[in-house]
Formats: structure tokens, C-alpha cells, sequence
């Protein structure tokens, strides 16, 4: 099956057309004021209007009380809340109740034992998203995690794979770990928070052709 594309951290409307265009299966937004790629919950709305019903659409947030953050959902109507932060399994149920998305969590990894703790959330997501441990943010630091110990896992839940790909390295990380889903943000940048629609579009290129 083909392997799903996220293009993340997109911030003005040109990049979020050459992401659809170049074949992106999800696109995202990024509303954490600490992250070079912050967007408004009503400039998320306007991106948000531009996107295509067949690519899904994300909105990524950190840690945010969980009344701002179904206002927000509310707001900006995307197919899915990302939680990228130290969010609970009882904080994504509730957002699974109160919102009409699915719920993604970013949990970072740095061994085996990482690939355990994640079961907490099993039954409170619709996707676990592999991202290496955070560094100076939460994600978004084009780190990546160690593909090997995701290979040949048997995995309980629907998951993707974040953390520094680049369209250098996403063939390699698919052959080694074989994701229904690859998510890039700083690996299609010209500098922080600056997306490159060549680099996105090398990036989609690379996935299909792994
Ligand atoms: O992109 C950000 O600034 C960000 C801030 C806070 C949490 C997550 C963030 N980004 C997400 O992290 C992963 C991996 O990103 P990268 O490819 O290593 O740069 C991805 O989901 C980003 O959207």
C-alpha cells in the first residue's frame, strides 16, 4: 500500500497548494506559540479552507488546556488533533468526545522500553505518531529516532513516522521500518519555520519511489 505523506508546519497558502499538489495525503498546522512555524487559530482556518476533501487535514497543538483547545478544533474543523506535548490518555478521550476528529499523539522514543510506555494510550487515540525524544521543542527539531526499533515491530495501533526526515533519508527510513505514514517538517525547510515547496516536493517523490 502506498505510504501515507504529512507535510507539517505549513504556514501560508502557497506552500499548503504545493503540498496538496505534490501528492501530500495530510497537510498540518502547527498552533504552538513557542514553534517558529505557529500559526493563529484563525490563520489555521484559512489554510485549513484551502485544503481538498480528499487530503486530511491536522491540527498540531502542545500541551493546551482542553476547553481552548475544542474551541480551537471547533474553530479551524480539521479531520485530526494532533497532541504533541505530555497530553494524558484521559485528555485524548475527552477530545475524542467532545470534537469531531480523530486524535493523533506524538510520543517521543528513545529505546524499547519507550515502544511499552506508549501503550498507555492504546484505546484513547486513532494514531500513535513515532517522533524522536523532544529536544529544545517538542518535536519539530528535525531529530531523528532510531529506525531499527521499529523494524520488524508488531504494532498494536495505527502509527506514523516523524521525527528528521528529510527527502534524503525517508526512503531509507521506509525500507527499514515500513510506515503506513511519514510525517516531515524541518526536513522540507530552507531555515526554521520557512517551508520549501522543492524540498516538499522531492520529499513526496522520495516516498513513492521507495
Ligand atoms: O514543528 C514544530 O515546530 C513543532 C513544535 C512542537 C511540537 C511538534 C512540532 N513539530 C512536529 O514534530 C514532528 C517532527 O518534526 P521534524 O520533521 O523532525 O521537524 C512533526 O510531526 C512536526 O510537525
Amino acid at each position: 500500500m502506498q505510504t501515507g505523506i504529512k507535510i507539517c508546519g505549513l504556514s501560508t497558502p502557497e506552500t499548503v497548494d504545493a503540498a496538496v499538489a505534490a501528492g501530500a495525503t495530510h497537510v498540518g498546522f502547527v498552533h504552538f506559540e513557542k514553534s517558529p512555524r505557529h500559526v493563529s487559530v484563525e490563520q489555521a482556518a484559512a489554510l485549513r479552507a484551502r485544503v481538498p476533501r480528499e487530503v486530511k487535514s491536522v491540527l498540531l497543538t502542545v500541551n493546551m488546556d482542553a476547553v481552548s483547545h475544542i474551541r480551537a478544533l471547533d474553530a479551524v474543523k480539521p479531520d485530526i488533533a494532533q497532541a504533541h506535548g505530555n497530553e494524558r490518555a484521559e485528555y485524548l478521550g475527552l477530545l475524542r468526545k467532545n470534537a469531531p476528529v480523530e486524535v493523533w499523539k506524538a510520543c517521543g522514543i528513545k529505546n524499547a522500553q519507550s515502544l511499552e510506555d506508549v501503550k498507555r494510550y492504546h484505546g484513547a487515540l486513532d494514531l500513535i505518531l513515532y517522533d524522536a525524544a523532544p529536544g529544545v521543542l517538542p518535536g519539530g527539531n528535525g531529530l531523528a529516532l532510531d529506525w531499527d526499533l521499529l523494524a520488524g515491530y508488531q504494532h498494536p495501533v495505527p502509527w506514523g513516522l516523524a521525527g528528521g526526515l528529510t527527502p534524503d533519508n525517508v526512503g531509507d527510513a521506509i525500507r527499514t521500518t515500513r510506515p503506513p505514514l511519514v510525517d516531515v517538517s524541518s526536513g522540507v525547510e530552507s531555515a526554521p519555520g520557512v517551508k520549501d515547496v522543492d524540498l516538499i516536493r522531492a520529499f513526496c517523490e522520495a516516498v513513492r519511489a521507495a
